[in-house]
């Protein structure tokens, strides 16, 4: 096996994910940029910004709720480049529904994306690691440090991505494949956009007056992150869930 190493990053018209694609090809990887059917984000905006970063990039239309989907995601990038060494398990939704009031099938609906898809990238993404490798899944303070009223369907699945990384750094250590999740605070993309649109249009900027930092995130400073832990300099970083949130999380209420 030769060449630049190769990533498949789910989600990554928008957001974190598209971030995450351009961090990589900076660092000299290859990008297979994931992008839903149903995403208003344009993917070839990412494969623009991959290529000013002096990167390479191909979009493959994945839908993670589909396991031939995600494995066929994989596939077409070893078709092309001979080889696949990082899997970012990015792709998510949020949805809003009180506990007792929760469909069996909403809550399926959820958890077959922010769970099931995490598994299913994960998944075709090791078996195609043949000279170690790194697979990221992203969690998020709501469930992978909080509760969060209101959404526990989303906090359950965040909550499991925690336990699917711990589970694969001890499976597939031995093999040199390193598995971590993320977990970010409150970080401006179409996702958190959409959640705090009760707020008015500033709710981004007032939420960010809460945390300690300030402001809210960029996905840049969640993305470089991710391309650390995707790289050989994060070679004994393995089962870690790591946050990112500008302190949100360590902050004392008064
Ligand atoms: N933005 C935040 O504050 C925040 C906080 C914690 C965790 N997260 C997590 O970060 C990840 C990225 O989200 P983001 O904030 O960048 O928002 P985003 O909406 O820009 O990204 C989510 C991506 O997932 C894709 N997607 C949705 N359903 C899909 C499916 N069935 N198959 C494939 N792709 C699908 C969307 O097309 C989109 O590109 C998500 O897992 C999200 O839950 C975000």
């Amino acid at each position: 096996m030769s060449g630049q190493p190769v990533a498949m990053i789910t989600g990554a018209a928008s957001g974190i994910g598209a971030a995450t694609a351009v961090c990589l090809a900076e660092r000299g990887v290859r990008v297979g940029i994931g992008t839903f059917a149903g995403d208003p984000h344009d993917p070839e905006t990412t494969l623009r910004d991959v290529r000013d970063a002096g990167g390479e990039g191909r979009i493959v239309e994945v839908d993670v709720r589909s396991t031939e989907s995600v494995d066929v995601f994989a596939e077409t990038l070893v078709s092309e480049w001979q080889r696949l060494d990082v899997a970012v398990a990015n792709a998510g939704i949020l949805r809003e529904s009180g506990f007792d009031t929760i469909t069996d099938d909403q809550w399926h609906d959820l958890l077959d994306v922010d769970l099931h898809g995490v598994m299913r990238t994960a998944r075709a993404g090791l078996r195609h690691m043949r000279e170690g490798g790194s697979v990221t899944a992203i969690s998020s303070i709501a469930g992978g440090v909080y509760g969060w009223q209101n959404h526990a369907h989303y906090a359950t699945a965040k909550a499991g991505v925690i336990g699917l990384v711990r589970s694969l750094a001890v499976e597939y250590g031995p093999k040199g494949i390193r598995a971590n999740a993320i977990i970010p605070g409150l970080i401006r993309t179409p996702q958190s956009s959409d959640a705090v649109n009760s707020l008015g249009p500033e709710g981004l900027d007032r939420a960010g007056g809460y945390i300690p930092w300030g402001r809210v995130g960029h996905s840049r400073e969640v993305a470089e992150v991710i391309a650390f832990l995707s790289s050989p300099q994060a070679s004994y970083v393995s089962g870690q869930a790591i946050v990112v949130d500008g302190a949100l999380t360590t902050a004392m209420r008064d």
